[in-house]
């Protein structure tokens, strides 16, 4: 019993691998970024990152790890103090309509029924008139929003709002997909279902998506890869590919143990952060780089 559980521990994990992606492959560059806000607060110090097209990208880690401050910086909003952010080698200075950041609010145009707030944005961006109709059903049917064409967002629910957004923000086709905590304020079940959605369209499109999460188990469920991230000074402390197929049920066994195994990551990672507590040294974080782990109530096994 003890050994068929260990087994499925290993070969679950054996789905989780370092990522190394070189910055020649990269879609997104990350080089040396830092962050100082006014305040004196490190927000971010020596990140590197760098993502290739079409991967699906989770910030993950404990509250003020500066998760937000990098998705600003990829979406141009933050002018980071050191280091440099490029999209295809391009510099990032500021926004650009090559990147679309979404939030936890939908900010939809409360006058503006479903389809017109998609055909607005499509028309922000030169998108000629005849088009917009077509693109914005287009994308409306893909969110399953079909019926709603004509409807204000005061008469949807918070599930409803979230894919109107969802869908203006595919349909005016950004390179990269910036998502800032989307699901955030959604019940679980329809968390469930935005992150099933979100999962086939992305399969679809295979948009590179960067996106921000408190949830171990969002992150597995949508992720190609999970950057955990540390803070005071907010940094990556570890970048891990996950290769588990999809599209992935939210009960899936491996899945599950994958969750359990980067949770007890994360809680090392907020024991080293211990409010109060000196700020850790950058060598002082040596358990969250020990490569494997026990899950709770097992030996650990051997290397
Ligand atoms: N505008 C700002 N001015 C000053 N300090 C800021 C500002 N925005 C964020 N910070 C600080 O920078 C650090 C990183 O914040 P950030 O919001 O990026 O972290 P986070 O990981 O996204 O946190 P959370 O998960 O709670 O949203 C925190 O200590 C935060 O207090």
């Amino acid at each position: 019993m003890l050994r068929a559980l260990l087994g499925r521990w290993r070969s679950s994990l054996r789905l989780l691998r370092p990522a190394h992606v070189e910055a020649d492959h990269a879609k997104i560059s990350v080089t040396q970024l830092g962050h100082r806000y006014a305040n004196k607060v490190v927000a971010l110090e020596d990140v590197d990152l760098n993502v290739r097209s079409g991967e699906f990208i989770c910030l993950l880690g404990p509250s003020g790890c500066g998760k937000s401050t990098l998705l600003y910086a990829l979406a141009g909003h933050v002018r980071p103090t050191g280091g440099t952010v490029s999209i295809d080698g391009q510099p990032i200075t500021g926004p650009g309509p090559n990147r679309l950041l979404m939030f936890q609010e939908a900010a939809l145009f409360p006058w503006l029924s479903v389809r017109g707030n998609i055909t607005f944005a499509l028309a922000a961006r030169g998108v000629p008139r005849a088009e917009r109709k077509e693109r914005a059903d287009q994308y409306i049917r893909r969110v399953h929003l079909q019926g709603f064409e004509e409807t204000l967002p005061h008469q949807l629910s918070g599930g409803m709002k979230m894919r109107a957004s969802l869908a203006r923000a595919l349909a005016v086709d950004p390179t990269v997909l910036l998502m800032d905590e989307p699901f955030g304020s959604l019940d679980a079940q329809t968390r469930i279902h935005m992150q099933e959605l979100l999962q086939s369209i992305w399969m679809r499109t295979h948009k590179t998506v960067v996106f921000v999460t408190h949830d171990v188990h969002e992150a597995l469920m949508l992720g190609t890869r999970v950057v955990l991230m540390a803070p005071r000074p907010g940094r990556i402390v570890r970048d891990l590919e996950v290769h588990l197929p999809m599209p992935r049920r939210p009960d899936d066994a491996a899945l599950t143990e994958m969750v359990r195994h980067v949770q007890r990551l994360l809680s090392e990672v907020e024991r080293t952060n211990i409010p109060d507590s000196p700020p850790p040294s950058r060598a002082s974080t040596p358990a969250v780089t020990s490569p494997v782990l026990s899950p709770p109530g097992l030996p650990r096994p051997a290397r």
